[in-house]
């Protein structure tokens, strides 16, 4: 049986953070006046043990992977559109890759469990099985491939900060994904399946009755246990998700500041707390989601997203458009002047 890579998560320098939130109030400006830019800086130099903390060039890494339990009809859109979603990131068409470009940051896409085989010579492929099995008749994975994607996703994130990243956005591709991420979310909050569910892709009001009977149901059926955050994982997520929790985990052993995504990338960062509760340390919520199920997942996290844009779709571009507010609260300390450096007065 495979085992859980032990995570050693160090503690924030919040000595550090006291510091740097004296030297931000030298700074030509009054104080307080830059309002959550300053809360970010003091964050990320405790995260980086750096006073003066860069989060560019960031790194962009897209799990994709396909459900069973789309089989179920709960999306908007059939399966293959995992699949072909992929080939788009390959082609440099998505959102994503628009955005990655933008803020100048690295984008890898990586195949931990698409249904079909795809080919392409920028596609990482690390596949831990075709899909997952559809949870609302089975686990959706074995305890063993629970933990093989975890570790794909701690190895990919290696690879990438290996690379010399400074900061990492969390992206997925998965159709059917928003509700893995539901049943998860109800069962590791305890809340009500329906005042989570969304419309995902964009199902009908009907569908969304449907699609919040199976979450129902599987949840019944499965009886994941509540306390266990891979017995959740394996009965009712997703192989991306897991991939996404990994990488989490490891970002946040080298320091790495973690920027969260929408639903799914949040529930991902939830299963990484709830293994690792000094990760949530290391994440900031890029931004607020459409999705209902979100603002319950950014609030276990106790966190507060950047911004609101409405955006619901995924693949870490929520990430990517709130990365240059991150970069702006590391700009005003490093390159702001000082009252004093700057002759005025106090
Ligand atoms: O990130 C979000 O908040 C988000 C909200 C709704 C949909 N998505 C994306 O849409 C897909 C899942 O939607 P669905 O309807 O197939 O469950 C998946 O590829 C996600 O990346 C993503
Ligand atoms: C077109 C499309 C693009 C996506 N990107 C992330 N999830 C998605 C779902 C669909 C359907």
């Amino acid at each position: 049986m495979n085992t859980i890579h032990p995570t050693t998560i160090p503690a924030l320098n919040k000595e550090l953070g006291e510091q740097v939130s004296g030297y931000i109030n030298t700074l030509t400006k009054p104080p307080g006046s830059l309002g959550r830019l300053e809360e970010l800086a003091i964050q990320l130099a405790e995260m980086k043990n750096n006073p003066f903390p860069k989060v560019s060039p960031a790194g962009v890494l897209v799990f994709a992977a396909d459900h069973g339990i789309a089989a179920e009809g709960v999306s908007a859109f059939p399966q293959e559109v995992t699949e072909q979603m992929v080939m788009n990131f390959l082609n440099g068409g998505a959102a994503i890759n628009v955005f990655s470009r933008q803020i100048g940051a690295a984008l890898k896409v990586v195949d931990i469990g698409v249904a079909g085989e795809i080919e392409h010579e920028a596609l990482i492929v690390d596949k831990v099985r075709n899909g997952t099995r559809n949870f609302f008749e089975e686990d959706a994975m074995t305890y063993d491939e629970a933990v093989e994607a975890i570790a794909v996703g701690r190895r990919q994130a290696e690879k990438l900060i290996e690379e010399g990243i400074e900061s990492i956005i969390l992206g997925e591709m998965g159709i059917a994904n928003t509700t893995s991420s539901s049943a998860l979310l109800a069962v590791l909050t305890g809340k009500p399946v329906k005042d989570l569910v969304g419309y995902g892709t964009g199902i009908t009001n009907e569908r969304l009755q449907h699609k919040i009977e199976i979450i129902n149901q599987s949840i019944e059926n499965r009886k994941a246990d509540a306390a266990d955050p891979i017995d959740i994982l394996r009965k009712l997520g997703g192989l991306e998700i897991a991939g996404m929790t990994g990488a989490m985990l490891f970002a946040a052993e080298r320091r790495v500041p973690i920027i969260l995504d929408g639903f799914i990338s949040t529930v991902a960062a939830l299963i990484a707390v709830r293994m690792a509760p000094v990760c949530a340390e290391y994440m900031i919520v890029g931004h607020q989601s459409v999705e209902p199920g979100h603002l319950t997942a950014v609030e276990a996290l106790e966190k507060k997203p950047l911004v609101n844009l409405g955006l619901r779709l995924g693949e870490g571009s929520g990430a990517a458009v709130a990365f240059s507010i991150i970069e702006s609260a590391c700009r005003m300390v490093s390159e702001m002047a000082t009252f004093e450096s700057a002759g005025i007065s106090k």
